[in-house]
């Protein structure tokens, strides 16, 4: 079983507890299902940012264990006040290290698009996302049929959710888009090797149609990789590890975000 085998194994073990601990009658009574959520789609077409969608990850599958010690408080704020675009928060907890405390935490936190990282296969983890104050989810083209990606983006649309497709290939591109879809990324990082490759954000960048935001994820360290790939019609750059692995990720953040400001 590869990695993302592993994954949505355990993900699917962990849907069907919660499902029994937390049913949806009771996630549906948070004040988030009442609220207007931040759009993710505008705050990376605004002109006074730079599009990064700055990551909170302890733990990587690839990297393994990147920072446990930073608070979700400091570190979300930092990013924000850096001039982050907005966030995305992982959740998963056997994988990552995250929790949904984490995004909860996040949410208090910022007026800004908080992007719900995780493994989603079932409905029942979009009206979780919507309970704990996610704006956004992520549905990953590689672990999902063409049906469910459709059925579960149409979820998150009557939610007012917005939705992240990721697609590592022309194949999974091709067969997955669907109009409920806002942003589509393209992950540089092969989720089954590892291997981090830029160049494949260049060559799917022509055959993404213009109704979807282009996010470019994974793999970014240098504020002249996101310059490169603005070129190519990006307006999103997913960040984790290049921030997460210093002891102030924040500051990371903002010096990164300083450079990118002298080359856009
Ligand atoms: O990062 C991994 O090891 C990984 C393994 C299996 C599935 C997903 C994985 N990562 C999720 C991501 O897509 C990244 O956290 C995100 O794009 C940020 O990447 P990076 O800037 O390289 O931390």
């Amino acid at each position: 079983m590869n990695i993302l085998d592993q994954i949505v194994a355990h993900k699917q073990k962990e849907v069907a507890e919660r499902k029994s601990l937390y049913p949806v009658k009771l996630l549906e009574k948070s004040i988030y299902f009442e609220s207007q959520p931040v759009s993710l789609k505008k705050y990376l077409l605004r002109p006074d940012k730079v599009g990064i969608i700055a990551e909170f990850k302890r733990k990587s599958p690839s990297k393994g264990m990147i920072n446990p010690y930073v608070a979700v408080e400091r570190t979300s704020v930092g990013y924000m006040q850096a001039g982050a675009s907005a966030l995305s928060i992982l959740t998963d907890t056997a994988f990552f290290g995250g929790k949904n405390e984490d995004l909860i935490t996040a949410r208090k936190f910022n007026f800004c698009p908080i992007l719900r990282k995780d493994f989603t296969i079932d409905e029942y983890q979009i009206i979780e996302a919507k309970s704990i104050g996610a704006d956004a989810i992520l549905l990953i083209a590689a672990i999902l049929s063409p049906e469910q990606i459709r059925s579960l983006a149409a979820v998150a649309k009557s939610l007012k959710m917005e939705v992240l497709l990721e697609v590592h290939d022309q194949q999974e591109l091709e067969r997955s888009l669907t109009p409920d879809v806002d942003a589509l990324g393209v992950n540089n990082r092969n989720l089954k090797d590892f291997t981090v490759d830029i160049n494949l954000s260049k060559t799917l960048a022509p055959i993404i149609p213009d109704d979807f935001v282009k996010v470019s994820e994974s793999g970014i360290s240098e504020a002249e990789t996101v310059a490169d790939l603005a070129t190519y019609g990006y307006k999103g750059f997913l960040m984790g590890e290049t921030f997460m692995k210093n002891s102030r990720p924040e500051k990371a953040c903002a010096a990164f975000i300083d450079r990118l400001r002298v080359l856009i």
